[in-house]
């Protein structure tokens, strides 16, 4: 019997070897690819590879392909590998390689890195991560719904939903309570953007509880389990495929698609016109012209029309309007406030500008007002620099591709990481790059300066679809916000600012805390 028994721990013991010493030996010919291209890369280590301070959440994935991004400069290298576990990506950080595989040899990189399937995860089906001729068909169909015409038709929503900011700030004020300005125009660009893509009144800037408030939290939830799904979806989306898994929540899936299923059965049974997204939507799905300058009819008179969005088509992109339009907004708000908390003398000067354009639009807040502020522009686009909300671009090689001047073959399937945060962080493009300085973006200094060296909606073909609205709806906010009060930092934000590792947006950990005064 201990004879049996001891054989069988041995047999035991064997197979055990035999597996660990199968794992390392693949790990090892896993970790020989960039090598054996010729690329450089940092030393990786089994099981993480490169990625152990990103997956045990020491560092947010901006910082971390900022680490990358800078160990390869000061190497004066103009691209360099990393790997994830055992996947290997491929980081650029010359500027013209940056925009030849964003812009110019888009042809090789339509795709992003993110999983897709519509049984599984019928929300995945939408914009951001539809992939090839699907995906040029839909952003063919939804771009007319970006047009400035439609920008300005969807305006007075959002300033109908500044009445709630003030009156939740003037309650603060009055109660001399520090602001967690994150949660404040997060609820603010919540209530926009449901009222925008959804048609629906979230009131979330009245009841913090309110149903889309939680669930678009939840989408962003930074809870480990979460941070690790979203990590994978970016490097190893083939498991969700392959496992028929969903990467959205159960309850936020079925959540989302019921509103917009109610929303659509009632302006059907209604024939309910409204100016937003989702009129526009349901043009689609109706195959209905959509033209610029009028609203136009909810359904076509031509009964054979065939439908040029389906349902959950139309879900997914009330969906990906939600999710990357209220978190990536609201995050710009957070940090250019929390800049010019900072610095009152800055926040004075946009106080400024604001209070001598709106004299000339009789103290109104309109969507000419808003393309007047300049400064604000400016003020704008250099949180973006500092914090791009989205720290990190994907895209999947989708033909064969020869790095140019070089030897390095990408083939169809390999995956690129473009380091925003390293890139706009880089003192070669952005002397002093810590400080926060909006004449970076004076006319002359925007003309001398490398056009990927400040991507924050992207480049090419792909790149953000609903930059107007995001800029609308964070220039809305801040006029707002700084026409009626005076912000100043609270002791409860975090100095120096450190950022919240589990987020895929770039956050604050410890959120931005002001103090504000109302204006008389
Ligand atoms: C400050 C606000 C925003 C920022 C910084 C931002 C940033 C980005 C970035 C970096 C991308 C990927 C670009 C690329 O890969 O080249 C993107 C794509 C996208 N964004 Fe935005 N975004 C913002 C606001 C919005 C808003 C308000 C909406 C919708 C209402 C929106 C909808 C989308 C969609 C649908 C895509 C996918 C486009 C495609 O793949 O064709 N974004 N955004």
């Amino acid at each position: 019997m201990i004879f049996f028994a001891e054989s069988l721990l041995l047999d035991l013991s064997a197979v055990l070897v035999v597996l660990a010493t199968t794992f390392i030996v693949f790990y090892k010919w896993c970790f020989s690819h960039w090598k054996s291209k010729g690329v450089f890369c940092l030393k990786p280590s089994i099981p993480f590879g490169n990625a152990g301070e990103l997956v045990l959440q020491k560092r947010t994935i901006g910082l971390e392909f900022k680490h990358v991004y800078d160990e390869f400069k000061k190497r004066g290298l103009k691209y360099g590998g990393y790997y994830f576990f055992m996947r290997p990506l491929f980081v650029p950080v010359d500027l013209d390689l940056v925009k030849h595989i964003m812009a110019k040899d888009f042809a090789h990189f339509t795709d992003h890195v993110i999983h897709i399937n519509e049984q599984s995860d019928p929300l995945s089906v939408h914009l951001f991560s539809l992939k090839g001729q699907k995906w040029k068909g839909l952003r063919a169909k939804l771009t007319p719904t970006f047009t400035s015409g439609k920008m300005r038709m969807m305006f007075q929503t959002l300033v109908d939903c500044s009445t709630g900011l003030v009156n939740v700030m003037d309650k603060f004020v009055m109660e001399k309570q520090a602001i967690d300005i994150k949660e404040i125009v997060g609820r603010f660009t919540t209530d926009i953007i449901g009222s925008c893509a959804f048609g629906i009144d979230c009131s979330s800037l009245k009841n913090p509880d309110s149903e889309f408030r939680q669930y678009g939290k939840k989408f962003f939830d930074t809870s480990v389990k979460d941070s690790i799904v979203r990590l994978l979806t970016l490097t190893a989306p083939e498991i969700f495929t392959v496992l028929r898994l969903s990467s959205h929540r159960k309850d936020v899936t079925n959540f989302f698609m019921n509103v917009v299923r109610q929303t659509v059965n009632y302006r059907e049974e209604n024939n309910i016109v409204r100016k937003d997204f989702m009129h526009l939507l349901l043009q689609l799905k109706n195959n209905v012209k959509i033209t610029e300058n009028d609203l136009g009819d909810l359904k076509s008179n031509k009964s054979d029309a065939e439908a040029a969005l389906s349902m959950t088509e139309l879900a997914a992109q009330c969906f990906v309007f939600f999710i990357a339009g209220f978190e990536t907004s609201s995050t710009t708000s957070t940090f250019c406030l929390y800049e010019l908390s900072k610095n009152t003398e800055l926040q004075q000067n946009l106080r400024d500008e604001i209070n001598r354009v709106l004299e000339k639009h009789n103290g109104k807040i309109t969507y000419d007002a808003m393309m007047e502020m300049v400064y604000m522009d400016k003020c704008i686009n250099e949180t973006l620099r500092k914090y791009p909300p989205v720290p990190v671009h994907t895209r999947e090689c989708t033909k064969t591709y020869n790095v140019p001047n070089s030897n390095v073959v990408l083939k169809k399937g390999s995956f690129v990481f473009i380091p925003v945060m390293g890139i706009q962080h880089d003192p070669e493009y952005f002397p002093d790059p810590d400080k926060f300085d909006p004449e970076r973006f004076s006319e002359e200094n925007k003309a001398n300066r490398h056009s990927a060296a400040w991507t924050p909606f992207g480049d090419g073909p792909r790149a953000c679809i609903g930059l107007r609205f995001g800029v609308m709806q964070t220039k809305v906010g801040l006029t707002v916000l700084l026409k009626n009060y005076k912000f100043t930092l609270n002791p409860r934000t975090a100095s120096p600012l450190t950022l919240e590792p589990g987020s895929f947006v770039l956050a604050a950990s410890t959120g931005v805390w002001l103090n504000a005064e109302k204006i008389s």
